[in-house]
């Protein structure tokens, strides 16, 4: 997992990178420059116009230089927009590679820009190193780059974001971010998501162990991460070691919400699903989910189960169930959809709640969890007292979800495609945090488990449905995951 920095440590950083690397500053630049080549020349971007690249005056300007040499070896038709009156102002970075610049790049002040010659505009002109309110001219420069209508593409961050806060006063809109070494807390919140457009994540040469050694409780969470949190399963196992789940969920026209977490489950990997169901509801789980058991209210011994996800799709008059299983239960259970909203109607139930159990609110269930929240950063503020008080464990879903852990981490999730937005994906995520529990893994490795893997299983489902991509889609696609990462 990638710390995540504050903006003020990124100099930091590389200082430490480039002595413990013998490399100079002007070497880290190129490799950021190289990093962003490789990514752009495997997107293929083509127009017959040439691109424009807005350069400032210091290390992201001087990114952007270093990007427009490279991209001109590699036959792309280049021009370089300075965002700069002096020279003398330039980062010693910046001014080697205004330095480097070949003379055939053509090179003009920001303000001779004229939208209708380019075809995709490169963003260096702020990174990580903007101080206080934006200068007035920083605010025309970007209007000018926010004048061009087609592919704007941010390098580090879109200028005019600050790398650490919520809101912005005039930020350049990018419809993609490139980001150096780890992803900027700012390019992770909702509220800017029409800024940052798509994240990518470029590698530098920087490794995990040198952002540990900063203190930072927000992570970022990779595929790459996913192998080391799985259990590992052998030849002898048998029925029992993958876990006995119950399954809370459905009532009377919302038998669906029961079926897919039911499903998600089995495909998950559990062994034995059951579903807890209103009796006159059964035929609908016994015909769509066949390999699934049905239990009834006044049968039922909750501690015969590994684990047990209650929420979707149960109702609001379903309080005293709730209450029962939270007196009865004793290990970690999985709340979602109604159990949340019965959780905001009745406070008392939250010192009922087994330690290290999850909770998966989607914004609005959060709020009336929590209260509203102007930002981002205060609902994650609220969210880690909250985890770290009652020792819980919360996921606040959307894009880049974060997992919110009892010991006081953040973990923004990579996967996921916003085809995920539809009816039905949460309860795929209950069913699949709820099998992993059942399978003997901690809430920590069922979260990342299975917040990681929902989301990867989105993208795959949304790469080969595109718009329409339905939660059983999802489902279908959760062994694929396992494949992919390469868990047996
Ligand atoms: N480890 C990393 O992440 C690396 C970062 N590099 C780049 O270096 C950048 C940071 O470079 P710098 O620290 O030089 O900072 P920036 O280049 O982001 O910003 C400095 C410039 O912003 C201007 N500025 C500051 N506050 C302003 C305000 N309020 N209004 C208008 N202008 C303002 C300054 O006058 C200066 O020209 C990163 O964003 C990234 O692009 C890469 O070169 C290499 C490695
Ligand atoms: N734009 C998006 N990008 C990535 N993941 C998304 C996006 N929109 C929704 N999701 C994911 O889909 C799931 C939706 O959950 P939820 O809102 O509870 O849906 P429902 O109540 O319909 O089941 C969450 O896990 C969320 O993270
Ligand atoms: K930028």
């Amino acid at each position: 997992m990638i710390k995540i920095l504050s903006g003020a440590e990124v100099s930091i950083l590389d200082k430490h990178h480039i002595q413990g690397k013998g490399i100079s500053s002007h070497q880290l630049m190129e490799k950021a420059a190289e990093g962003f080549v490789d990514w752009f020349l495997e997107k293929r971007f083509s127009s017959s116009k040439p691109i424009a690249l807005f350069c400032g005056a210091g290390n992201n300007g001087g990114d952007g230089l270093a990007i427009a040499r490279l991209l001109t070896k590699h036959g792309f038709q280049c021009v370089v927009f300075t965002c700069f009156a002096d020279e003398g102002s330039l980062s010693e970075d910046c001014r080697i590679n205004l330095g480097l610049l070949p003379s055939a790049i053509r090179k003009f002040p920001w303000n001779e820009f004229d939208s209708e010659e380019f075809g995709l505009v490169i963003d260096a002109y702020l990174g990580v190193g903007i101080k206080g309110p934006l200068r007035e001219e920083a605010k025309s420069i970007i209007d000018k780059i926010n004048s061009f209508k087609g592919i704007k593409v941010s390098v580090d961050l879109p200028s005019g974001l600050s790398a650490d806060y919520s809101g912005f006063d005039h930020c350049v809109h990018a419809e993609v971010t490139v980001t150096f070494a780890f992803p900027k807390l700012a390019l992770l919140l909702p509220e800017h998501a029409k800024v940052t457009g798509e994240l990518v994540l470029v590698d530098i040469g920087i490794s995990e162990e040198e952002l540990e050694v900063f203190h930072s409780s927000y992570y970022y969470l990779l595929k790459k991460d996913i192998p080391a949190f799985h259990k590992k399963f052998h030849r002898f196992s048998h029925k029992g070691d993958f876990g006995k789940v119950l399954l809370i969920a459905g009532s009377r026209g919302k038998m669906g919400a029961a079926a897919l977490s039911a499903k998600a489950a089995f495909r998950t990997g559990s062994g034995l699903v059951s579903c807890q169901v209103p009796l006159e509801e059964r035929i609908i789980i016994q015909t769509s989910v066949p390999e699934a058991m049905c239990v009834f209210e006044d049968s039922i011994d909750w501690m015969a189960f590994d684990a047990i996800g209650v929420g979707p799709g149960i109702g609001l008059d379903q309080g005293e169930l709730l209450e029962k299983l939270l007196r009865e239960y004793d290990r970690p259970i999985v709340m979602d959809a109604d159990a949340l909203t019965l959780l905001s109607r009745n406070p008392s139930f939250l010192d009922l709640i087994p330690k290290e159990s999850i909770l998966t609110p989607h914004l609005g269930e959060f709020e009336r969890l929590f209260g509203k929240c102007r930002t981002h950063l205060e609902r994650l503020e609220k969210a880690r007292r909250f985890c770290m008080n009652y020792k819980l464990n919360v996921l606040i879903k959307g894009a880049n979800s974060v997992i919110c852990l009892a010991d006081g981490r953040q973990i923004f999730n990579s996967s996921g495609s916003h085809f995920m937005a539809t009816a039905g994906m949460g309860d795929v995520l209950t069913g699949m945090i709820t099998s992993f529990l059942g399978q003997g893994y901690s809430s920590e490795q069922a979260l990342v488990c299975g917040v990681y893997q929902h989301g990867l299983a989105g993208e795959m489902a949304g790469d080969m449905k595109g718009r329409g991509t339905l939660a059983s889609d999802v489902i279908e696609m959760i062994p694929e995951t396992f494949k992919r990462l390469g868990v047996s």
